[in-house]
């Protein structure tokens, strides 16, 4: 048993979880536990109050994080400390929203003024494009952006250019991430040459979908009529790697720099960010990093017990530690948000994903949950099945702003109730008996209605929070996705790992690079197990 497990808090929280009552009874014994159990803080309202907790339920889980030494790790974390100990970086996506009057150091040098020079880069670089003054090589304005990227470098650009379509200023925007030729041929297909900008984002300048997507979009763009000398102006670049960039043919003045002490999945506020800057301009996207800024603010000023980050985190350590959850769903009731849960997933199941301690201890006890989820009210008619009658408990958070862009008669009416109603299902269940009595005016016989009485029975007791907001604007949507970078950090803290090192994805890529070896080779695969062998021999052969 580890230290963590075997503490007295640790010991307590395990007796205490066991015995509390169902949610039901704990609404019925107090009817002001929404009151109780609810946050305000930058644009976003936390209802809480739908979990399986009470008054000493959350005092124990602040001790936890307490002895964790909760708040001293979030200043350590903000001031640049050391904490990805397996990569000595810091880990400061903060400063990448940090006021141009603040000093933030990462190895003892004041980050912030490079921060602010990237963004006047990319401010400068937005108003030429958009405005028409960057023209492609026949001298027309630029239409289209294709981004280049995959991971970090991709989906968070990805998701916040969808999610804030209303935003848009005239620009297209298309992503291209995956080593599929399908991707990027489809992506490419009816844009015109004259007008497309790529942006090519690779942290590491090395990532291999990347920089081949980026060599096929080369070519096209050479097919397409252009010459090497046009490819200046139609082809940027970010990265920490600006010697590699500059080898690859990038012109160094459209190079965008990233650091090391910014994660790939942590790293859309950075340049990283550019495509979604070409996309909302330059105003918008400075809001959404505003947005993030604000939820920095509360995340170390609040009191644990006032503090949104740290309760949703504490809430998913609840849930996974004691009461075996080994999954959680992100149900996005706003159409515009349909891509949130696969961000979420990566950002909390890259960072927590891991299985042994700072110290390089094996772990007890869980780490990251499996993170999944859809929009609503399309889930309802897939997943909900199981999330309100399956065998597994599955917490969930349910994301809705409380006005559309789009408002139409009674669709956010009806969007609303369902996201409502079914917080409430998860909550109360149905009884047998009610179930019952649901059936009474039914023809059936009494052997039947009692046979599907017990099919419609739902055990409740299902926790969920419920995070609402005016309206999805970029200054919300900056607040909502740091709350979760947060939420993520304070899981890391309490099971003492390093969320910010990614080592697990290093052995696939330096086999995919063997196996690729042995696709081109002059002889079938042998050397390896049987099944990589056949499955190498049956691809060269092309056929089953
Ligand atoms: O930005 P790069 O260096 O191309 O890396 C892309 C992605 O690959 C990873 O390194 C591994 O998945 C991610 O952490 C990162 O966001």
């Amino acid at each position: 048993m580890t230290q963590l497990t075997q503490s007295a808090t640790w010991q307590q929280l395990a007796t205490h979880t066991a015995a509390l009552p169902h949610m039901r009874e704990l609404f019925e014994m107090n009817d002001q536990r929404f009151n109780a159990m609810h946050l305000k803080s930058c644009g976003l309202l936390l209802d809480y109050s739908k979990n399986r907790v009470n008054e000493e339920t959350l005092a124990l889980l602040f001790k936890l994080a307490n002895e964790a030494q909760l708040t001293d790790k979030i200043a350590g974390m903000f001031s640049g400390d050391i904490i990805n100990n397996t990569e000595q970086r810091a880990v400061l996506h903060t400063a990448l929203r940090s006021k141009a009057s603040q000093t933030i150091k990462a190895e003892g040098q004041n980050i912030v003024p490079e921060v602010q020079q990237t963004l006047a880069k990319m401010a400068k670089f937005v108003e030429q494009v958009q405005s028409g003054q960057w023209t492609g090589y026949t001298g027309k304005a630029i239409t289209d952006i294709v981004s280049i990227g995959i991971g970090g470098s991709f989906l968070g650009p990805k998701i916040v250019t969808q999610a804030l379509r209303p935003y848009w200023k005239g620009l297209n925007c298309h992503f291209v991430a995956n080593v599929d030729a399908t991707s990027i041929c489809e992506k490419l297909k009816g844009l015109n040459a004259e007008t497309t900008l790529f942006v090519m984002s690779s942290k590491s300048f090395g990532t291999q979908e990347t920089l081949t997507n980026t060599l096929s979009a080369k070519e096209w763009f050479l097919a397409q009529g252009a010459s090497q000398q046009d490819v200046a102006q139609h082809f940027v670049a970010v990265t920490s790697n600006v010697a590699k960039a500059t080898e690859f043919g990038m012109d160094a003045n459209n190079i965008f720099p990233m650091w090391d002490w910014v994660g790939g999945r942590y790293s859309l506020w950075s340049a990283i960010g550019l495509p979604i800057a070409l996309v909302i301009g330059m105003d918008n996207f400075k809001e959404l990093l505003s947005g993030a800024f604000d939820m920095d603010q509360h995340f170390q000023q609040a009191p644990l017990e006032q503090n949104m980050p740290v309760i949703m985190g504490m809430l998913s350590v609840l849930y996974s530690n004691f009461h075996g959850a080994q999954s959680h769903v992100i149900l996005t009731y706003d159409h515009y948000l349909r891509g949130l849960p696969a961000y979420f997933q990566q950002l909390d199941m890259e960072s927590n994903g891991k299985s042994v301690s700072l110290d390089g201890t094996a772990v007890d006890y869980s780490t990251g949950p499996v993170i999944w989820g859809g929009e609503g009210t399309n889930g309802q008619h897939a997943y909900h099945q199981l999330l309100h009658q399956g065998t597994a408990l599955i917490p969930a958070d349910f994301i809705m702003p409380l006005q559309s862009h789009n408002p139409l008669g009674e669709h956010h009416n009806q969007l609303a109730s369902n996201c409502f109603g079914q917080t409430q299902a998860l909550m109360q269940g149905r009884t047998y008996e009610e179930a019952l009595a649901e059936m009474s005016s039914s023809k059936l016989d009494n052997a039947q209605k009692q046979l599907i009485a017990k099919h419609k029975v739902m055990a409740g007791n299902k926790p969920s929070n419920t995070l609402l907001m005016d309206k999805l604007t970029p200054q919300t949507l900056g607040a909502l996705i740091a709350l979760y970078e947060h939420r993520t950090f304070v899981q890391g803290v309490i099971w003492q790992i390093n969320s910010f090192d990614q080592w697990g994805v290093e052995l696939g890529k330096v086999l995919g690079n063997d196996v690729l070896d042995r696709i081109g080779a002059e002889h079938d695969a042998q050397a390896l197990d049987c099944s990589s062998n056949a499955l190498i021999n049956l691809y060269r052969q092309g056929q089953i």
